[in-house]
């Protein structure tokens, strides 16, 4: 127990008791890159408020023991608060804690931040306590799960916003309220109307939009509801292709995102100006275009923030020049969207390549980005996965980071996972043989427990390496295994996946279509599961299946690479270490010579073959250690001034 003076709004108010609750070390660089010590972090209880301090201690190679002395001792010379930090609607968002040398370091991150460069490292050391400064976070996406979903995005924004609310942050989540006209549409049953319909402009006239809203599992799930989402086929096309009014569509998200903040009284309480908008992928590109061009020029969000989240640079919203007099923009913003095709892209001698890019215009007025592993982190700043924005996106190099998605543990659990045949663990496999054995029957493959069987999960088109699975079937077909695909999309592929059906009856089941419970058997039921992706920004599938102990054989790329460890047999004294493999160049050769071994290590090596099932199942995929990573870049983001003002 000491005691504290408070001084706030310049003059000393009270002197009451606080107690120190703990010290906790503060995730750090190697000393050599900051020339000082670890932080450390002192929570104190003045009455019914817990302060947080951070501070450093002068001695970087300082034991733990060493760190508590000092601070110790920096706790006996006393500190000052010099009252609390408000933000301009009056609120308070922090203390200014100093201690007596005046080397304060309430925000020690702000010296991170100027630093650049280095930032991932401190991601990665962050701290994995509930955080200690809480946003109004508001996710702009095209999908979100259970509510809409076609792939990794939905299932991403479908889980992290969760995370982020139970860690303190207040979540909103923005996205369109489909309605396809079958069983799907009862996904949005607990979303009820809010009285509040706005217009907003573009595409030449006031469109008329509506919000449903859902509290569920502490996040408010916001569903813009316009006729433009109501019709047959998923979020983005039907069978003829990709819907022609998309930029429409989702430039009405954009601009109705914008206003949610400020309109949706949710719970009582608009979200208001200080929020921070994480906008996923060229869908939601627009709203920090809009920030910089419509609000921000009028006093509005001057105090809010935009963080870019790239799920997929191959897509980016990009349309003819001249509908940019659609999107509801200051024709003077036209440079932000502005971009030129290559000639070799061009379709004929005439075509001046000029477009618009709704991704470039989200990375040019954007605050910050990220991606969802370093390694696409990295990829997309080179000419082979820039997808044409390599230059741009190595230009804001300072601000890229890379976080490894998480998980939905409770959704992908083998122990509990309802959708499969037999349940087990780390500690009891003997369920996994007989989900393989369902899957068998409910496919009508010969049942064969020991026949070591393969899997593919995703979306079938270029990004997939559908074609290497394509040149390779024949010959791994003329192993004694099974594989089982499980995808839709490019025709030409599902064609192929019916017709392999019957050529190898025996061997080949090619499921087409999007059937969430069959990729959970799947998962469960194969024994390897192969991702021969040209690009993976993160990649979910090898990250569920190792948690469901089938291994995955993986190209060497993105999230990929940083997810899956290579199986070295030879390691830690011959017991092995790894949890899959990893093949590169990217050929049907290598692809076949990789998936030899594994099914080769699985035949004769059960010990083995045991080792990389289980460490697979035991490495932590979930969210909260991405969203500790996630707080440190919304603390950048906020440290720093908008960047277009
Ligand atoms: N036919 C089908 N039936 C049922 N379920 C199916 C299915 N096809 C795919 N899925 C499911 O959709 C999800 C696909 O996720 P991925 O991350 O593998 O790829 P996607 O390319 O869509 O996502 C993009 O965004 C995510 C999220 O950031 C990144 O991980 C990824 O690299 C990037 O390409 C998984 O949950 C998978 O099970």
């Amino acid at each position: 127990m000491e005691s504290l003076c408070i001084v706030g709004n310049g003059g000393v108010s009270t002197c009451q008791a606080f107690t120190r609750l703990d010290t906790t070390r503060v995730g750090s660089r190697p000393r050599a890159q900051l020339g000082f010590g670890c932080f450390v972090r002192e929570r104190y209880k003045y009455g019914n408020l817990v302060i947080a301090r951070s501070g450093r201690s002068e001695v970087g190679n300082s034991k733990d023991g060493n760190f508590a002395v000092e601070n110790e001792k920096e706790e006996k010379r006393g500190g000052l608060i010099l009252g609390p930090e408000r933000d301009s609607s009056g609120s308070v968002i922090g203390f200014n804690l100093i201690p007596p040398s005046g080397d304060g370091g309430v925000l020690e991150s702000h010296e991170d931040a100027t630093t650049g460069g280095t930032e991932e490292a401190d991601i990665e050391g962050a701290e994995k306590v509930q955080t200690r400064v809480t946003y109004n976070i508001v996710f702009v996406t095209s999908e979100a799960a259970p509510y809409s979903k076609t792939g990794g995005l939905g299932d991403v924004c479908g889980s992290l916003p969760i995370v982020l609310a139970a860690r303190g942050h207040r979540v909103m989540v923005v996205s369109p309220r489909y309605l396809h006209g079958g069983l799907a549409d009862k996904n949005f049953a607990g979303a009820s109307e809010l009285d509040c319909h706005i217009k907003v402009y573009c595409f030449g006239g006031e469109q008329e939009v509506a919000f449903f809203h859902e509290y569920r599992e502490g996040v408010d799930w916001v569903f813009l509801d316009h006729p433009s989402y109501h019709r047959p086929g998923n979020p983005y096309g039907d069978s003829q292709g990709a819907f022609g009014d998309n930029q429409f569509r989702f430039a009405l998200l954009c601009h109705a995102a914008c206003e949610a903040p400020l309109v949706l009284p949710l719970g009582g309480y608009t979200y208001g100006e200080k929020c921070l908008f994480l906008v996923n992928d060229w869908h939601a590109g627009l709203v920090p275009v809009l920030l910089a061009s419509k609000y921000r020029p009028y006093g509005v969000y001057k105090d809010a923030r935009t963080i870019l989240v790239i799920h997929n640079l191959a897509h980016q919203g990009v349309e003819p020049a001249v509908t940019y007099t659609n999107l509801g923009l200051p024709s003077e913003w036209y440079g932000a969207l502005g971009w030129v095709f290559p000639t070799w892209a061009r379709t004929h001698a005439l075509d001046t390549g000029e477009a618009v890019n709704l991704l470039k215009g989200a990375i040019v007025t954007v605050d910050r980005i990220l991606t969802v592993s370093k390694g696409y982190a990295w990829e997309i700043t080179t000419v082979e996965g820039g997808y044409g924005l390599h230059e741009l996106l190595s230009s804001r190099r300072s601000v890229l980071n890379g976080i490894t998605n998480g998980i939905d543990i409770y959704e992908w659990n083998p122990s509990s996972d309802k959708h499969i045949a037999s349940n087990y663990s780390v500690d009891d496999l003997s369920g996994k043989v007989q989900c393989k054995i369902a899957l068998q029957k409910e496919l009508g493959l010969p049942i064969k427990p020991d026949c070591p069987m393969i899997g593919f999960i995703g979306r079938l088109d270029y990004q997939k390496g559908i074609d290497l699975i394509r040149w390779a079937t024949p010959e791994l077909l003329e192993d004694d295994v099974q594989f089982v695909m499980l995808g839709s999309g490019d025709p030409l592929y599902e064609d192929w996946m019916r017709a392999t059906e019957s050529t190898y009856k025996d061997k080949f089941r090619g499921w087409v279509g999007f059937n969430i419970p069959i990729s959970h058997k799947i998962t469960a039921g194969a024994d390897i599961l192969l991702m021969p992706s040209r690009f993976e920004p993160c990649g979910l599938n090898q990250l569920y299946a190792m948690r469901y102990g089938t291994v995955p054989v993986v190209h060497g790329t993105g999230g990929l690479r940083d997810t899956v460890q290579a199986f070295d047999p030879y390691s830690k004294g011959g017991l092995g270490e790894g949890t899959g493999w990893i093949f590169s160049p990217l050929s049907k050769e290598s692809m076949l010579a990789a998936l030899r071994v594994a099914i080769m290590t699985y035949r004769d090596h059960k010990s083995s073959w045991e080792g990389i099932m289980k460490r697979g199942m035991v490495r932590d995929s979930t969210w909260e250690n991405a969203a500790v990573q996630y707080e440190q870049v919304f603390e950048w983001a906020f440290i720093d001034p908008p960047y277009i003002n």
